[in-house]
């Protein structure tokens, strides 16, 4: 069969920001509640929120969200262990446990909750080999030593984990390739690179990489239609657009890509019906491929759009007040 290798951006295509139409398609996707996608979310809400909450701060109209109710589902959300749920009944895990710090740090909120409980949840996570699950049930998976690192970094606990041997556990994921995949040996993925990046750099091991050779696995990423791709011979995706982004701003390589064709394939990638962004022109937007389209665009230098971290996926003004910085290569 013949597979599609890269996507045309149609003439018709947005080629400007529709900024006002995304904080509407945000505003309005956290407004019902009884809506299919609403209750179907249920099992990643934590995250939904935490996607919603910042792409509507890096359109600087985090003040049209609900705080006061926010902030109870959160506190709804903790569980015993001191690690997060998705939502209210479900089990704690690493991926909502990040999002929920990322949302009480984007609030000024973090003293409202046990910070001790939730840094012994995180640090419980760690296997003896340096790793990470991302539950009690200990998946591991390089995503994970990224969010227990971040979750830490915020609640500046970076103490309460082997720092030594996350990082030689990271390391042993790097291919010959100068990628990185899920676990020693995974294939490399462009997801995958930005977790092991975005680790190193918040334990401040980026020496330790070769950032040419990832740089030019990071820029091969892109294809005729301006657009990224997680993997050669893959469609290019707005999500994975940010994931090679951010790896590039990491490693100081970010002017190596085509920021022109770049920045019109996340444009076109906007529904100018309903606000939002989809995976790639054309199809059906949602909040998580509108919060990586924005942040993407605020890499590129979209000055509309807040300046933002490519390591926490958060605006940089959020991180300043609690002195959070990470180290970049330049
Ligand atoms: C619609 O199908 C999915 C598939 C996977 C997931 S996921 O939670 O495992 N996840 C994040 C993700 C979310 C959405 C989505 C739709 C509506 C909302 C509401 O906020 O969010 C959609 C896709 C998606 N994926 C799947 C994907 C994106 N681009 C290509 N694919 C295959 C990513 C997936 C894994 C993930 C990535 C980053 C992250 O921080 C958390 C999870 C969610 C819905
Ligand atoms: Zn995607």
């Amino acid at each position: 069969d013949f597979a599609r290798k890269d996507v045309e951006v149609g003439e018709s295509a947005p080629k400007e920001l529709l900024l006002e139409k995304h904080a509407d398609y945000i505003h309005a996707y956290e407004q019902k509640k009884d809506s299919y996608e609403y209750i179907m979310a249920e099992f990643l809400r934590m995250s939904g929120v935490y996607w919603c909450l910042t792409a509507m701060d890096l359109a600087k109209s985090l003040d049209r969200m609900n705080r006061a109710d926010i902030l109870q589902f959160i506190k709804e959300s903790q569980t015993e262990s001191g690690g997060f749920a998705a939502s209210q009944g479900h089990d704690p895990h690493l991926l909502h446990t990040l999002c929920a710090v990322q949302i009480l740090v984007m609030f000024d909120a973090v003293d409202e909750v046990s910070s001790d409980r939730i840094v012994e949840y995180v640090k419980a996570r760690q296997n003896e080999d340096g790793s990470f699950g991302g539950d009690e049930w200990n998946e591991i998976d390089t995503r994970f030593s990224l969010c227990a690192v971040a979750c830490l970094k915020l609640l500046n606990r970076l103490d309460a984990i082997d720092i030594p041997k996350a990082t030689a556990y990271v390391l042993s994921c790097q291919n010959f390739d100068g990628g990185f995949g899920t676990r020693p040996g995974s294939e490399s993925h462009s997801g995958q690179i930005y977790c092991c990046l975005g680790t190193l750099a918040i334990l401040g091991e980026l020496h330790r990489i070769d950032a040419d050779r990832i740089g030019w696995w990071l820029c091969e990423r892109q294809c005729a239609s301006g657009g990224l791709n997680g993997r050669p011979e893959k469609l290019p995706d707005v999500c994975y657009s940010w994931w090679v982004l951010a790896s590039l701003a990491i490693i100081g390589r970010l002017h190596w890509i085509d920021k022109v064709s770049m920045k019109r394939f996340i444009l076109a990638c906007q529904d100018d019906e309903t606000g939002g962004f989809a995976d790639r022109p054309g199809d059906m937007p949602d909040p998580f491929h509108t919060v990586f389209g924005l942040a993407g665009l605020s890499l590129l230098g979209e000055e509309r759009l807040k300046p933002v971290n490519p390591v926490f996926c958060m605006p940089e003004d959020r991180l300043a007040p609690a002195s959070i910085r990470v180290q970049l290569l330049n």
